[in-house]
C-alpha cells in the first residue's frame, strides 16, 4: 500500500488502524490515512468497499447501527473521536446526505439553526439572524433565498435543497464537512453549482467526500482515498492517482474495468 501517513503535517483528521465489523463481517479493515487541512478528500471505490461506513465512522453516525463493532483510533487535534462526546465531536464534523433532506416542517431560517434547537441551545434573535445570514451567504444561496425565509426548505429545487443542507452543517461552525455522493441525486447544473461550492469551502473547512462518480474526484478533489473490499489500497494526491495509479486494482478501478 502507498504510504499514508507522515507526508502530511498537521492533519485535520488522523485514522488509526480503523476496523468496523457488521456483526463479525469487517466493512472497514485496518484503515491508517491522515487527511490534509483544507482540501476535498474523495472516498472512491466500487460498491460495498465500505465508503460510507468508513465516512459515518469520522463522526460515528455508524453507532446507529446495531451490532457494530470498532477498532480503532480517529484523531481530532490529538483527540480520540470515540472518546468524545457526540455532540462536540458533530459541531465539528458536519454531515451532508445523498438526497437533500431539509426538516420538512421547517422554515428555511429554521433548518439552517436545526443543529442549536436540537441540541438545546438557545440563541438570542440576532445570533440566529447572522447565523443564518453567514450560512447561506457560505452556499451561495442568501440572495435566492433572502425574502422567503420563512418558507418550507422543500419548497426549495433539489439543488438549492442541497446547498441548504450545507449550509445546515456549517451553521454550527465545523471544521470539517463529510459529504456522501451530494450531487448524485442532482442535475448536472446543480451538481456543477455544489461542485463549485466544495471548492471555494475548502479555503475554509475540510471537505471529505465518497463519490461513485471518478470525473468529480478528477475534477475537485486535491487528495483520493481508493477502497476495495474495506481496504484502502490507495490514497495520494488525486492528479497522481489519476494518472500514475500505484495498485494494479486502482488502475482498473479508475479504466472502468470494475465498479
Ligand atoms: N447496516 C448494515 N448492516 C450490515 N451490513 C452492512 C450495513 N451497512 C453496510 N453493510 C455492509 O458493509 C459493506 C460496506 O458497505 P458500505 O455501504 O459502507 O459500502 P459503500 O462502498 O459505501 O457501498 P455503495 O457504494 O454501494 O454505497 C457491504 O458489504 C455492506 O453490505
Amino acid at each position: 500500500m502507498t504510504q499514508t501517513i507522515a507526508e502530511i503535517k498537521n492533519p485535520a483528521l488522523s485514522i488509526r488502524d480503523l476496523s468496523i465489523a457488521y456483526d463479525k463481517n469487517y466493512a472497514v479493515k485496518n484503515v491508517t490515512v491522515d487527511i490534509k487541512k483544507n482540501t476535498v478528500t474523495a472516498i472512491m471505490g466500487p460498491s460495498g468497499c465500505g465508503k460510507s461506513t468508513l465516512l459515518r465512522a469520522l463522526n460515528r453516525m455508524h453507532e446507529l447501527y446495531e451490532n457494530i463493532t470498532t477498532e480503532g483510533k480517529v484523531l481530532l487535534h490529538e483527540e480520540n473521536i470515540y472518546d468524545m462526546s457526540t455532540i462536540k465531536l458533530r459541531r465539528q464534523m458536519g454531515m451532508v446526505f445523498q438526497r437533500p433532506n431539509p426538516f420538512p416542517t421547517m422554515s428555511i431560517f429554521d433548518n439552517v439553526i436545526a443543529g442549536y434547537k436540537l441540541n438545546g441551545n438557545s440563541l438570542k434573535k440576532k445570533e440566529k439572524d447572522e447565523i443564518v445570514e453567514r450560512s447561506l451567504r457560505d452556499v451561495a444561496l442568501w440572495d435566492e433565498v433572502k425574502d422567503s425565509l420563512h418558507k418550507k426548505g422543500t419548497f426549495l429545487s433539489g439543488g438549492q435543497q442541497q446547498r441548504l443542507c450545507i449550509a445546515r452543517a456549517l451553521a454550527f461552525g465545523p471544521e470539517i464537512i463529510l459529504m456522501d455522493e451530494p450531487t448524485s441525486a442532482l442535475d448536472p447544473i446543480a451538481t456543477s453549482k455544489v461542485e463549485d461550492l466544495l471548492v471555494k469551502l475548502k479555503e475554509h473547512y475540510t471537505i471529505i467526500l465518497v463519490t461513485h462518480n471518478m470525473s468529480q474526484a478528477a475534477r475537485i478533489s486535491d487528495y483520493s482515498l481508493f477502497m476495495y473490499l474495506g481496504e484502502l489500497v490507495e490514497y495520494g494526491k488525486t492528479k497522481n492517482m489519476f494518472t500514475n495509479p500505484k495498485d494494479p486494482r486502482t488502475e482498473q478501478y479508475l479504466t472502468g474495468k470494475f465498479g
